[in-house]
């Protein structure tokens, strides 16, 4: 194994071992036990993490002297934001927002929105600001686990919450393919720059700050929704 091997497998194990997807409140949505109200809570308040993502996108193109890497990551922030052609995943999420019964004024305004996702949300941001090129990049590498949760997420709104109406899973099928290929950018880029020691420890430090960022996240959700 030559020590890029391990540095990868090193961002894998950070993955599998500390992911949102263990998270009780995700493993309930999958098993079909939230109800309702759980469920409005929890596209609501993640509407503001997506709303972050072109926000620290435009972040890290700054951060970029290479007109390669600016084109390339630039496709990120028209996913989000969609070209005028087709509707970016902002809009799928707020079609995902109406489909669980939620008001799109309401989802936009981020009226719903608890204090500690905000708190993490903005940590993201404001920690892509202050990290290198190489540790904001090697950040983004929660979507290498992003596709299996997506598909298993997709899968289990369709089977548990018939109630849902359609474009409820619009967003998560579109974004299995799109993280798929993100994520494989992301750590061909970080695994040719990432060559000493020092730099591999800063990326696997920042994967795992992002990886605590998520999961407060989802336990800020879990812990403030008051009915289901
Ligand atoms: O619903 C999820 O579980 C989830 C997780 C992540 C992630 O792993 O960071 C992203 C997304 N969704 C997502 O929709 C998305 O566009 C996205 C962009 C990024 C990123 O860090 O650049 N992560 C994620």
């Amino acid at each position: 194994m030559t020590s890029s091997d391990a540095f990868v497998a090193r961002l894998r194990e950070v993955g599998e071992s500390r992911y949102h997807h263990r998270h009780p409140f995700h493993v309930a949505m999958h098993e079909g036990t939230l109800g309702p109200a759980q469920l409005r809570h929890w596209v609501a308040n993640r509407f503001y993490y997506q709303t972050r993502i072109p926000l620290k996108d435009a972040l890290i193109l700054a951060k970029s002297e290479s007109a390669e890497f600016r084109r390339t990551w630039l496709r990120r922030i028209r996913e989000q934001d969609g070209d005028g052609a087709s509707d970016g995943g902002l809009e799928l999420w707020l079609r995902l927002a109406e489909a669980v019964g939620l008001d799109r004024g309401e989802v936009i305004a981020h009226r719903r929105v608890v204090p500690g996702v905000r708190f993490a949300c903005d940590d993201y941001v404001s920690s892509v600001a202050r990290w290198s090129l190489l540790e904001a990049v090697a950040s983004s590498l929660t979507e290498c686990f992003a596709p299996d949760l997506m598909r298993a997420r997709a899968a289990a709104w369709e089977r548990h919450y018939p109630w849902i109406g359609p474009g409820g899973t619009a967003y998560f099928r579109a974004r299995i393919g799109a993280a798929r290929r993100d994520a494989d950018e992301a750590l061909s880029f970080v695994a040719a720059r990432a060559i000493t020691p020092e730099l591999q420890e800063q990326c696997v430090a920042a994967l795992e700050r992002k990886t605590d960022i998520l999961w407060h996240v989802v336990e800020s959700i879990a812990t403030t929704c008051e009915e289901t």
